[in-house]
């Protein structure tokens, strides 16, 4: 095989605590995540000498060693000492450096397709392993579906899938640095932690409503002090009949949710938020 076509699908934070730093610099949590239907395209072509190209659709992520893509393909290049290489074309729909772990999807979307070209015959499990040395989430990218994370968040314990439901992003015209977010979390002064235990029973009854309800992120706070305006983007789309809203990842993109396609539509149409960009998109 010469070329795959990948989809590379975003995520969104159902939950998000923070339990402590750990000694590696890390931060221990315990979160549910959930893939969405927003995505990247690649297309992974063999290329005759060891070589990695990146052709990307977007300026705004990096062309070179510091993609996340490049990264991938360097790793399995090098783990396996493969006497060729690849190009990698990536059509970008996932905003970057929003919460919504686009990178990581990429990353995990070279993993899976270089396994296929070079008939690497890697696992599930072994393709997760490689992606905990690109990123906390990049494990969770190469598995999909819904799931609880610990550990940096590679610590995965698969979950039911939760109900069908459409979904409304606001990703405002800035970025976030997830090491800042981090970085600037006090620990010991968090004010509303998740009932993480309380929303995966929701999830086991296919309970919509419970989920809404329990969404809770304890980055925001930190967020929301740079960028207060994302706590009138929830209300906001609570207003126009979200079941909840929340803060996906370390932000800025906030996300609602909705029961059918066509009320998320009609809230999207009618929010008017010059400079953000609203998507719209599914979970499960
Ligand atoms: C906050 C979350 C929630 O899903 O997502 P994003 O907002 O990035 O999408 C993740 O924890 C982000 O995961 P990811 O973006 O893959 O993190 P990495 O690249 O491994 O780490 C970037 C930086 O974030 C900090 N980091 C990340 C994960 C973690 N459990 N503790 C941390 O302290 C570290 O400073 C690290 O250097
Ligand atoms: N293929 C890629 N797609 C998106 N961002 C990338 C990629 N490779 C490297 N990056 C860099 O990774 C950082 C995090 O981006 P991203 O994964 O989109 O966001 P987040 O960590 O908030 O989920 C950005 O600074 C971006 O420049």
């Amino acid at each position: 095989m010469y070329a795959v076509e990948l989809e590379a699908k975003a995520k969104i934070n159902l939950t998000l605590d923070v339990l402590y730093k750990r000694p590696d610099g890390y931060h221990q949590v315990e979160m549910i995540m959930q893939e969405i239907s927003l995505r990247d395209y690649l297309v992974i072509s063999l290329l005759p000498k060891k070589d990695i190209r990146i052709v990307a659709d977007s300026k705004a992520i990096p062309d070179g060693e510091a993609n996340l893509a490049f990264k991938a393909a360097k790793l399995l290049i090098e783990e396996f000492n493969l006497d060729a290489g690849v190009e990698i074309k990536i059509f970008k729909e996932i905003p970057v450096a929003a919460g919504l772990a686009g990178g990581s999807a990429d990353a995990a979307a070279v993993l899976k397709g270089m396994n296929e070209i070079f008939e690497l015959g890697l696992s599930t499990e072994e393709l997760m392993l490689f992606g905990e040395k690109l990123g906390a989430d990049v494990p969770f990218c190469v598995m999909g579906g819904t799931a609880l994370a610990c550990g940096k968040g590679e610590e995965l314990s698969r979950l039911p899938a939760v109900p069908p439901a459409s979904l409304v992003l606001i990703k405002p015209p800035y970025s976030v640095s997830t090491r800042e977010v981090y970085n600037r979390l006090k620990i010991n002064s968090i004010k509303k932690r998740p009932e993480t235990q309380t929303v995966i029973e929701s999830i086991k009854k296919g309970d919509l409503e419970g989920i809404a309800k329990g969404l809770c992120n304890v980055l925001e706070e930190v967020t929301f002090a740079q960028h207060p305006e994302l706590r009138k983007f929830k209300e906001m789309l609570k207003e126009r009949g979200a079941f909840g809203s929340l803060m996906s990842g370390s932000g800025p993109t906030v996300y609602g949710i909705f029961e059918t396609k066509k009320d998320a539509e009609r809230a999207a149409t009618s929010l008017s938020l010059p400079g953000c960009t609203i998507l719209i998109s599914c979970m499960a």
